[in-house]
């Protein structure tokens, strides 16, 4: 456990798998709020996503940790694979906060995410927590209507339109995914036969 007084960026997401939008999205937050690093947290199983398949969290965790891996800034926690069952950020920021109390923490959620934050669970408490960097997505337009300004700050990022959903149709296809995931990702998916059978 440390407790060093850290700007702690949070980037939560499936990651099935992660891709460079990911990645480009953390890199330019931590810029801008002169984060001291990004802690990548790989859902256990996403609440919002419960009736779609999902690949195996173990999976999702070790390509992220695959991805980030180059970065030295970039770190993976496994607090939402951990807990098990339905993943929700009021957890995963009270874990992240428990384990690191100096740290302030700031989410980074794209803009369709930000979007259905005022569904998410205690949605009030989790403005308490963190400051949320609410990221441009193409395709989105995004409305902070609703949301406490002081709180949530947008951000353009260079826009790249690449999606998990996109990744995953192109690998079943038997498309090429090269540049949309980092090397290692590429390799780690075809190493697995993910996103090919029946769930594809
Ligand atoms: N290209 C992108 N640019 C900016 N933010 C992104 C991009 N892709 C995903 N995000 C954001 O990253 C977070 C985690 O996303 P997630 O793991 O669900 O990926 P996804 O590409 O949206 O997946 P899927 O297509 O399976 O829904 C979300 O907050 C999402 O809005
Ligand atoms: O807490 C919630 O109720 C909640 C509902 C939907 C999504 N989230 C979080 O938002 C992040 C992106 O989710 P997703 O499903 O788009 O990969 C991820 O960290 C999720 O845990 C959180």
């Amino acid at each position: 456990m440390s407790d060093a007084p850290v700007r702690l960026g949070v980037m939560g997401g499936t990651f099935d798998p992660i891709h460079h939008g990911h990645l480009v999205a953390a890199s330019e937050v931590a810029a801008r709020f002169a984060l001291d690093e990004v802690v990548f947290v790989p859902t256990g199983q996403p609440s919002f996503k419960q009736h779609q398949h999902v690949t195996a969290p173990e999976h999702r965790y070790l390509m992220t940790v695959v991805a980030t891996a180059s970065n030295p800034r970039f770190t993976v926690s496994r607090v939402d694979v951990d807990r098990g069952g339905l993943t929700y950020t009021i957890d995963t920021l009270r874990d992240l906060k428990a384990q690191r109390p100096a740290a302030e923490l700031f989410f980074i959620t794209g803009a369709d995410a930000i979007e259905q934050i005022v569904r998410w669970k205690d949605a009030e408490q989790l403005f308490e927590l963190a400051h949320f960097v609410a990221v441009t997505r193409p395709g989105h337009q995004l409305s902070l209507e609703g949301l406490p300004t002081d709180r949530v700050t947008m951000l353009e990022v260079p826009a790249l339109a690449i999606s998990s959903t996109g990744v995953r149709e192109r690998a079943a296809s038997g498309l090429p995914v090269w540049y949309l995931v980092p090397d290692g990702v590429v390799q780690y998916i075809n190493k697995y036969g993910l996103y090919e059978g029946p769930h594809a």
